[in-house]
């Protein structure tokens, strides 16, 4: 397995804390394989290294701090947006504070909700990307979230984004497409990609549009 370096996926980290980082690194990064793996199977598509090295080959842990402020109502901690690699492993600690945009009702009757992601002691969040929603032809959702601030509480969050390298082809798998009779999304460069998304504005989850195939 290629994986980023662990020195690479932690670069934002001061040394004195690098021990712990690693630990979550590590660990994250099994469950993340683990849960691809079984997204995959999904699909009907086995996943081997290759695959787990393309689309979860680049990894970087970040550490998010939202200060405490006095007019949570007037400000933004994270705007709305989804993550546009493979999949994110998001350990938040216990104030709370991110919600996500019920997209598909289900059976919920939730449709186009915000609800909260409570933290849970001992709990990660697993989000789907846009990646993931792609090479999937649509079928396993990106999921758009967003980060309220509170007055009395800052927070910290710890994300390990896993995605493809820049010069990795993202498109739908070839098993998805055949299950579904038809492509959603046109191949394109992860590197493109995420240079459409940083050359804008976040917001919200317009940016799977960016490969989506339109009707002539
Ligand atoms: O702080 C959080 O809970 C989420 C952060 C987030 O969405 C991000 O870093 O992409
Ligand atoms: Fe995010």
């Amino acid at each position: 397995m290629i994986y980023t370096s662990d020195d690479d996926a932690l670069k934002h980290w001061p040394d004195q804390c690098k021990g712990v980082a690693l630990k979550y690194l590590h660990a994250s990064t099994k469950i993340a394989k683990t849960i691809l793996e079984v997204l995959m199977k999904g699909l009907g598509v086995t996943m081997d290294t290759s695959m787990a090295d393309a689309y979860m080959g680049l990894r970087l842990v970040n550490m998010n701090f939202y200060p405490t402020c006095p007019a949570p109502e007037l400000t933004i901690g994270a705007t709305r947006h989804s993550d546009i690699g493979t999949l994110t492993v998001l350990l938040q600690d216990g104030v709370g504070g991110l919600s996500i945009k019920v997209e598909d009702n289900g059976n919920t009757g939730k449709k186009g909700e915000w609800i909260e992601i409570p933290p849970i002691d001992g709990a990660l969040v697993i989000n789907i990307g846009d990646t993931l929603q792609i090479l999937s032809n649509g079928r396993y959702k990106s999921a758009e979230h967003r980060v309220r601030t509170t007055s009395t509480h800052s927070r910290v969050s710890i994300p390990l984004f896993l995605g493809p390298r820049p010069e990795v082809k993202i498109g739908p798998l070839p098993e998805a497409v055949d299950k579904d009779g038809g492509t959603e999304y046109k191949e394109c460069l992860f590197g493109e990609y995420k240079n459409n998304f940083y050359g804008e504005f976040h917001y919200g989850k317009k940016y799977p549009d960016f490969a989506k195939i339109t009707q002539p």
